[in-house]
Formats: C-alpha cells, structure tokens, sequence
C-alpha cells in the first residue's frame, strides 16, 4: 500500500467519523426540547366559567323505551333552555307542590310492582336493615309492601334558604381543588417548564399523570399528543408548553359534549331524574343540592325519597325539601323503593310539577339483587313518565373503585350523566378523565364541599385551567 493510498484511507475515515458525529448531535437536540422561561409568568387563572349548571328538556316525547343518547353526537350547544343564572333568586315563597301531596294516600299506589314476594323475616340474611355478605338475590328486601306516610312538613316560610346564586359558582368554588392543583399545577408544568425535555423529564410527566389518576390509556394518550405537538410546532418557553398541556387535556375530556341536566318539563309531564350510587357517595347531597338550584330557577320540584334503607336518608332528604320549600314523598323504612319511587313521580305528575328528584338507596354494586331492585326501580317509574336523567354519582376520592362501580351500575341503568363528587378532597382530579372515558357518559356536575351550594357545571375549560392553577 502506498503512501498516498493510507492518506487517502485516513482521510476517508475521518470524514466519515465527522458525519456520524454531526448526525448523532443533530438527533439528540431533536430529541430534547430546550423550554426557557418565559420573561414572566401568567397571573394563576382558575376556574373562569360562565358558572351556571344549564338544564335541559329532551326534544321528542321518549315513551317508555328511550333510545340510548349518542352523546358525543349531540355536541351541538346545549339546546337553548333557561339556565340557572340570575343572582341572588329569591326563592320561590309559594308553597310548591303541597296541595297536591297532601291527599291521604291511604289506597295501595303499588299495584304495577306488586307481585307478592314470600320473605319472612326468619329467612332474612341481614339484621340490621343493612344487606349483608351473601343474602344478594336471594331474599329481596322489598317483600315487605308497606303503605306510604303522610310526614308533616315543617312551617316553610321560616325555614326558606337564601339560595346562592349559582352565577360565578365556579369562580367561588376554584380554590376547593387545591389538592388537585397542586399534583397538576406544581407537579407537571414544574416538569415542562424547567428546562431540556429529555426522556427522562417525559417519563416524570407520565408518573405525574399517573399518580392524578389520569390512568395509562390516557396518560399515554396526553403525552404522546404533547410530545407530538411540541415538536411538529417547534414550542420553545414554558408558556407555549403550558397553553399546549392545557389544549391537550381539555381535547381529552371531550368539551363537545353535552353536560345540560335534562330537568326541565317536556310533554305536559315533570322531568324525571333517578340519582343513583353506591352509599355514601353523595347521592342525598346532590339530589338537595340540584334541587336548590332548581328552585332558584323558578322550578317546581317534588322529591323522591326511595332509599328506603336508612330512615336517616329520607329525613336528610326531607329537610332538604323544606329548606327550599320542596315537598317529599317518603315510604316506611324498609318499604319498596320502586313503590315510593312510583308514588313520587305519580304525585309529581298530578301536581304539574316541574320536576322529580329520586333519590335511591344506596346501592352495593356487587349486590345482585340490590342492583336488580334499581333497575325495577326505572322501569317502574317509566309507568308513570320517561325517566329524562339518570345521573350517576361517584365518589372522586375512590379512584378506581369508582370506575368498577360505574361499569356495574351502567349494564344495569341507562346512566346520561355523572356527578363527581367530594372533588375538594382529593389530589386525584384526574379520575375526571377516566370516568368520563369509560362510560362514554358526560361529567355533568361537580361536587365541591359540603355546603348546601357546592355543586357546580363541569365544565372542562375552567376545569383544566383550576387544575393547571
Ligand atoms: N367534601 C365533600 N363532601 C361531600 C360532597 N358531597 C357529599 N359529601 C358528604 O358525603 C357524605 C355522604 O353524603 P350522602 O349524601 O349522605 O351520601 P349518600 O350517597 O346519599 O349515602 P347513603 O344514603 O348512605 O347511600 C356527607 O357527609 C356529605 O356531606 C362533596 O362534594 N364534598
């Protein structure tokens, strides 16, 4: 080999040593996004939503049999109906629906549920009224077919709330999702915004989504979005990463759909609205609280009170009626709840009333029988007028437990909405996404505190931006 030729090699090898080189730093700067600071930060935003929970009426008169809403088809505005915003309504003074409740029911109102079940007491597996391990389908509770009570309802004129105005709920109540916020706001812009994204800052955003209960589908979903939007559109400060996250998350939790409660009287006949979930979600919680939002509009509303378990529920029911002037059919402790669920929209339709609020007993998802007893509880109310909403409420802080319950109850009733509650508690806003995913069902309403007007619209928007702080 000459001279010539080995310098010839030389130089050959170096050249391509040089290219290999240029190539492997060029990759690795497409890999990492370099985020600077922006010169200054936004002021925090919350949430910034109109505020008000819209109700609805279904267009067509269903009969007895509903079609199944394609809800994401239904993404055109919400059909125009009178929304709850007026500030501070007085609350209606006019006694709404007790003269038609005060007719004695002493006749039998459950012929259409009234096959005689044998269930004598020996054979009952639970002792104290609660169901117990084993007894699902055997025995059914409601065997025992007892008469309604007349319940004197205290003096309303002194017992009437000031309801708060529900414009501007949002705003007021943003702060409650503090727990949240801080997993989303600190955790996950802190990552996008401090500095190189590497691969190892994507897995911390995937952790981070992770631990706020997004679930993997759609944690996986988020980031890939992201990682493909910052680098298609070459994003470069923290601020243009933040506006993305926050396009990405709302894009996820489907703000096309439509989140009216569908409350509002339609063929000559009240709404109907089933609330139903696992004990001590919140259901008695949320059916007063709608109720009050009702009331504030102007509406009529009778309650429901067919959890029959625990007398408990029916008085908590009942006192919130009488703290807006609403009335409440109630049944015996232990009495069938789809007979008091029947009695009360009955009553609901001989009273004109705008609307009816059932509040079911607590259900134990894994209860056959139990969740057997919710589905006769709809069909037996659908004798009397087409069941408009049934709203499912979940308990947020339950995580995944909550999206068991949600399948379990979804085979058995036509659920149209859910209510999340106890959203103030937890750090695990996140489960927001993954309800909403799983049933295909919107998040209608939030519960945000104890308070008799913690309920809130959801709305993803101001949602994702109280998360993102
Ligand atoms: N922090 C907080 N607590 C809530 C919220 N909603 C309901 N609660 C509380 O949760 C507890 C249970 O609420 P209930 O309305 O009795 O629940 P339930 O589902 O009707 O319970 P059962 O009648 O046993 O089936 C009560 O102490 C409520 O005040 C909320 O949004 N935030």
């Amino acid at each position: 080999m000459t001279t010539t030729t080995l310098i010839w090699i030389i130089v050959v090898v170096a050249a391509l040593l040089l290219v290999a080189l240029v190539t492997g730093v060029v990759l690795s700067r497409r890999r990492r996004i370099s985020l600077t600071e922006p010169e200054q930060d936004k002021p925090a935003q919350g949430y910034r939503a109109g505020g008000a929970i819209t109700f609805n009426a279904p267009a067509p008169p269903p009969v007895v049999e509903r079609p199944e809403p394609d809800l994401v088809e239904k993404a055109a505005p919400p059909v125009a109906e009178p929304r709850i915003a007026t500030p501070p309504v007085p609350p209606p003074v006019t006694p709404p629906v007790s003269p038609p409740v005060s007719p004695p029911v002493s006749e039998p109102v459950v012929e259409p549920v009234a096959e005689p079940v044998e269930h004598p007491v020996a054979e009952r597996t639970e002792v104290d009224g609660q169901p117990g391990v084993g007894d699902d389908a055997a025995v059914p509770r409601d065997s025992a077919k007892r008469g309604f009570v007349e319940v004197e309802l205290p003096e309303q004129a002194s017992e009437i709330d000031e309801i708060e105005p529900t414009e501007g709920r949002l705003e007021r109540l943003r702060g409650r999702l503090s727990r949240s916020r801080s997993t989303f706001g600190q955790g996950l812009l802190g990552l996008l915004g401090a500095g190189d994204l590497d691969e190892d800052s994507w897995t911390d955003v995937e952790d981070t989504l992770l631990m706020a209960d997004l679930g993997s589908a759609i944690t996986d979903e988020v980031v890939a979005a992201l990682r493909e939007q910052i680098a298609s559109r070459g994003v470069r400060t923290s601020d243009d990463a933040r506006s993305m996250l926050r396009d990405v998350l709302v894009g996820v939790l489907h703000p096309e759909m439509n989140r009216a409660v569908n409350a509002l009287p339609h063929s000559g006949k009240p709404a109907v609205v089933l609330v139903v979930g696992v004990n001590g979600v919140g259901k008695t919680t949320t059916t007063g609280k709608l109720a009050r939002v009702l009331v504030a509009d102007g509406r009529t509303v009778l309650l429901g009170a067919a959890d029959t378990f625990r007398a408990a529920a029916a008085d908590q029911l009942e006192t919130w009626g009488s703290r807006v002037g609403a009335s409440t059919v109630r049944g015996a402790e232990g009495a069938d709840p789809a007979s008091v669920a029947f009695e009360a929209v009955k009553r609901g339709v001989d009273a004109g009333v705008d609307t009816v609020l059932v509040d079911t007993a607590g259900r134990l998802h894994t209860k056959t029988g139990l969740m057997d007893e919710l589905g006769k509880v709809k069909r037996v109310v659908e004798k009397q007028a087409a069941v408009d909403e049934v709203l499912l409420v979940l308990d947020a802080t339950t995580g995944q437990n909550g999206l068991t319950q949600a399948r379990v109850f979804a085979d058995v009733v036509n659920v149209t909405g859910i209510v999340l509650t106890k959203l103030d508690g937890t750090a695990k806003g996140g489960i927001v996404f993954q309800v909403q995913r799983e049933l295909g069902v919107p998040v209608k309403l939030v519960g945000l505190g104890e308070g008799a007007d913690d309920l809130a619209p959801f709305e993803p928007h101001a949602f994702v931006d109280a998360l993102l702080g």
